[in-house]
């Protein structure tokens, strides 16, 4: 069954569903502990951005977001997570990532707007092809994903919350989270949208992201955009009780099943990568979308005062 599994897992790879995941699926590949040992330790390893805790003993990483102010993602920040979900991937006592933030009542701010505001073509290229390569990873990892969103989450934050196999969100309705691009008169990309409707729905997300649509986190319960809301003190314990029911399941029948759930809109981003980066790039970089761009910072700022 699992040398079955495992060649299954060998194919899909090779026609490209999971491009970027290298290990094979195997039946429950976390590392065992053999009973009467001390618990593992747990490994940590932080960069400047993101603080990331390995628990040995249950194969769960947890993934905190500490970029001040607002964990907006910055060109610094997507490589780091970038470079730490690689890393956790080809770790293979690792089955399960937690995402949240260390930031209080923020999970993320979304894209860094200052990274498409007054910059060259190259720097949109590379920004935006680390925005892509992270959702990749992302979307596509064979761990199981879970976002604890502990704060707010517009646009960007909201997407990595989508792209999780699971979303708690802390119940505070001051917390907010949506794809509200066209608030900013801008407008998110194919893959934002159907990683949106693989998780609420054409209706929900055709409403939403005309609309711009900012919920607080009981409408965003209702709308499906997170599947609980908890106390935000109850967050850490609910999510170890989650992560132990998905982990519960043999490793290989999940993996393949989540790669068939999510291969046609993976495949989508993959076949068209550069095709997006010359529409984004393009896109951002006419004069109205710039103004657009600008009197959004410049209401931001006008807000505090
Ligand atoms: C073109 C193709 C599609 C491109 C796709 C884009 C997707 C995106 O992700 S676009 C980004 C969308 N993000 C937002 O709309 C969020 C904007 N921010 C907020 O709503 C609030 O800042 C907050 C709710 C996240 C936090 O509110 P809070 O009152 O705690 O903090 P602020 O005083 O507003 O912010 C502190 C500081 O941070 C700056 N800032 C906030 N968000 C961003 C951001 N996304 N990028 C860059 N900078 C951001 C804000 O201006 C403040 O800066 P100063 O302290 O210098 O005034």
């Amino acid at each position: 069954m699992a040398a079955a599994a495992a060649t299954l897992a060998r194919r899909i790879t090779r026609s490209g569903v999971l491009p970027l995941c290298r290990r094979l699926p195997v039946w429950g590949r976390a590392a065992r502990r053999p009973p009467g040992l001390p618990l593992a330790p747990c490994r940590a390893f932080s960069n400047k951005k993101i603080q990331v805790d390995m628990n040995e003993s249950s194969g769960v990483a947890t993934m905190k977001f500490k970029s001040p102010p607002v964990n907006s993602l910055n060109l610094d920040f997507l490589t780091e997570f970038c470079i730490s979900l690689e890393k956790l991937e080809n770790d293979r006592a690792c089955r399960g990532i937690i995402i949240t933030s260390a930031i209080p009542k923020i999970f993320s701010s979304g894209l860094d707007i200052t990274e498409m505001c007054g910059k060259s073509t190259e720097h949109y290229t590379e920004f935006w092809r680390a925005v892509q390569e992270m959702w990749l990873r992302l979307y596509s990892s064979n761990m199981v994903t879970l976002a604890v969103v502990n704060g707010s989450s517009p646009a960007g934050g909201c997407l990595i919350a989508l792209s999780c196999d699971y979303r708690i969100m802390a119940d505070n309705p001051k917390y907010t989270i949506g794809l509200n691009e066209a608030q900013l008169g801008i407008v998110a990309p194919f893959w934002f949208k159907d990683t949106f409707v693989n998780v609420v729905g054409q209706r929900v997300a055709e409403r939403s992201l005309q609309l711009g649509s900012l919920y607080p986190a009981p409408e965003a319960l209702k709308f499906g955009i997170v599947d609980e809301l908890v106390p935000e003190e109850k967050l850490q314990e609910k999510a170890t009780a989650v992560m132990a029911q998905w982990l519960a399941l043999p490793d290989h029948a999940r993996q393949i099943t989540k790669s068939m759930m999510r291969k046609a809109v993976l495949d989508l981003l993959v076949a068209h990568r550069e095709e997006d980066i010359k529409n984004f790039t393009s896109f951002v970089s006419k004069e109205s979308i710039q103004k657009s761009l600008r009197m959004y910072m410049e209401m931001l700022k006008k807000k505090k005062s």
